[in-house]
C-alpha cells in the first residue's frame, strides 16, 4: 500500500488505499445479504459496498470486540456483572448527504459478525419538538437546528440505553412532516446502538437552555461525519424532493401535497430555496464545524462515491 497520509489528528486514506483493506475482511458478502442491501437504496452500487463499507463494519467490529474485552476485565477486577449497555455508533453530517443510507448499510453489515447480532438504528429526527410545539415557538423555518430538537428527551433516551435500561424514542414521519403521535421505538439492551441525525456531534454550547447537561456525545463510542461539496449536497437535497414529488408528495397526507402539482423547474426552484434558507445556513452554522469532532470521516464526491477516509488516530 502507497503512504498512508496523515495530519496532526487523522491518518488519511485514498479510496484505493481504503478498498485493498477489503481482502482482510474475513466475511464476504453472500447473495441473500446483497439482496438486503440492494433494497436500502437501489442507486448504491455494490462495488461501493465492498470497497468501503465493509473495510469500515470490519473496523468497527474490531473496536467493539476490543471494547467489550475491555469492560469485561474492568468488570471482572471490580467483581460486578458485565455492562449490558450497547456499543454506540453515531452519524453525523449534512441533510441529504446519505446518513441514513450509511446508517443502514452499516447496521446489515455490523449484525453479520457473530460478536454483535443486534444492532438496532435511531434517527434523531423522532426527537424534533412536534409540528405545532415547532409553530408555536415560531421555529418551522429552524427545523434541524439546535433549538428544534427536545434535547433533553434526546438525552434522557441515550443515557437510559447506555446505562442497559430500555427506553423508547419517538419516531418522525417524513410523509408528515412531523413526529408520528403515539408511536415509539423500543430499545431494549441490543450490542451496538446506531445514532444518526445531524445534530450527534453537537455540544451543550450549542444548546444555550441546557448548558450543564452532559451531551450525546458522552454516550458515544464511536463517532462519523458523512462530508461532501456544498454544491452536491444541494443537488442531492434537490434530487430528492424532485423523486419525493413524483412518489411521497402525491399522497395527500403529504405535507407536501400541495407541492406534487409543480412542474419539475417549480418544484426545483423550491427545494433550491428550501436548502438556500434552512438546510444549507444550518450546515454552515451547526453542522459542519462539528466535522473535526469525528472518529472518522467520510469525503463523498460525484454520485456518492467515497474518496477519502480519514480516521483519528
Ligand atoms: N451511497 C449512496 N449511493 C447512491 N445514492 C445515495 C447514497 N447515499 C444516499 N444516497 C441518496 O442521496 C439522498 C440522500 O440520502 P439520505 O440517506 O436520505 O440522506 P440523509 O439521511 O443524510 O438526509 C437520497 O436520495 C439517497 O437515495
Ligand atoms: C428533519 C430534518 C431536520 C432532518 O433531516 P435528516 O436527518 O433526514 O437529514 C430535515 O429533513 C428537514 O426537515 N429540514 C427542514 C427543511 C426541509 O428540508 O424541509
Amino acid at each position: 500500500m502507497s503512504a498512508i497520509e496523515r495530519d496532526h489528528a487523522y491518518q488519511s486514506f485514498s479510496r484505493a488505499q481504503w478498498a485493498e483493506l477489503r481482502a482482510a475482511v474475513p466475511l464476504p458478502l453472500t447473495e441473500p445479504e446483497l439482496e438486503r442491501l440492494r433494497g436500502i437504496n437501489e442507486s448504491i452500487s455494490l462495488e461501493e459496498v465492498e470497497a468501503i463499507y465493509l473495510p469500515l463494519s470490519r473496523l468497527l467490529n474490531l473496536y467493539v470486540y476490543a471494547k467489550q474485552r475491555r469492560g469485561d476485565v474492568l468488570e471482572q477486577f471490580l467483581g460486578r456483572k458485565p455492562s449490558l449497555g450497547p456499543y454506540i455508533i453515531s452519524v453525523a453530517g449534512s441533510v441529504a448527504v446519505g446518513k441514513s443510507t450509511t446508517a443502514r448499510i452499516l447496521q446489515a453489515l455490523l449484525q453479520r459478525w457473530p460478536e454483535h447480532p443486534q444492532v438496532e438504528l435511531i434517527t434523531t429526527d423522532g426527537f424534533l419538538h412536534p409540528l405545532d410545539e415547532l409553530q408555536r415557538r415560531g421555529l418551522m423555518g429552524r427545523k434541524g437546528f439546535p433549538e428544534s430538537y427536545d434535547i433533553r428527551r434526546l438525552l434522557e433516551f441515550v443515557r437510559d440505553v447506555k446505562s442497559g435500561k430500555g427506553a423508547e424514542a419517538p419516531l418522525y414521519s417524513h410523509l408528515t412532516y412531523d413526529r408520528i403521535p403515539n408511536a415509539v421505538q423500543r430499545i431494549h439492551q441490543p450490542d451496538i446502538l446506531i445514532l444518526e441525525g445531524l445534530n450527534v456531534l453537537q455540544s451543550s454550547v450549542d444548546y444555550p437552555e441546557e448548558p450543564h447537561r452532559p451531551f450525546v456525545s458522552d454516550f458515544v463510542d464511536f463517532s462519523i461525519y458523512v462530508d461532501a461539496p456544498h454544491t452536491l449536497l444541494k443537488q442531492w437535497y434537490v434530487d430528492r424532493f424532485l423523486s419525493f414529488r413524483d412518489g411521497a408528495f402525491k399522497d395527500p397526507n403529504s405535507y407536501f401535497h400541495h407541492y406534487a402539482k409543480l412542474t419539475h423547474s417549480e418544484a426545483a426552484k423550491t427545494a433550491a430555496k428550501i436548502w438556500d434558507e434552512i438546510n444549507g445556513p444550518n450546515l454552515m452554522q451547526n453542522v459542519e464545524p462539528t466535522r473535526e469532532r469525528a472518529d472518522l470521516i467520510l469525503s463523498k464526491a460525484e454520485q456518492h462515491q467515497i474518496e477519502q477516509i480519514r480516521l483519528r488516530g
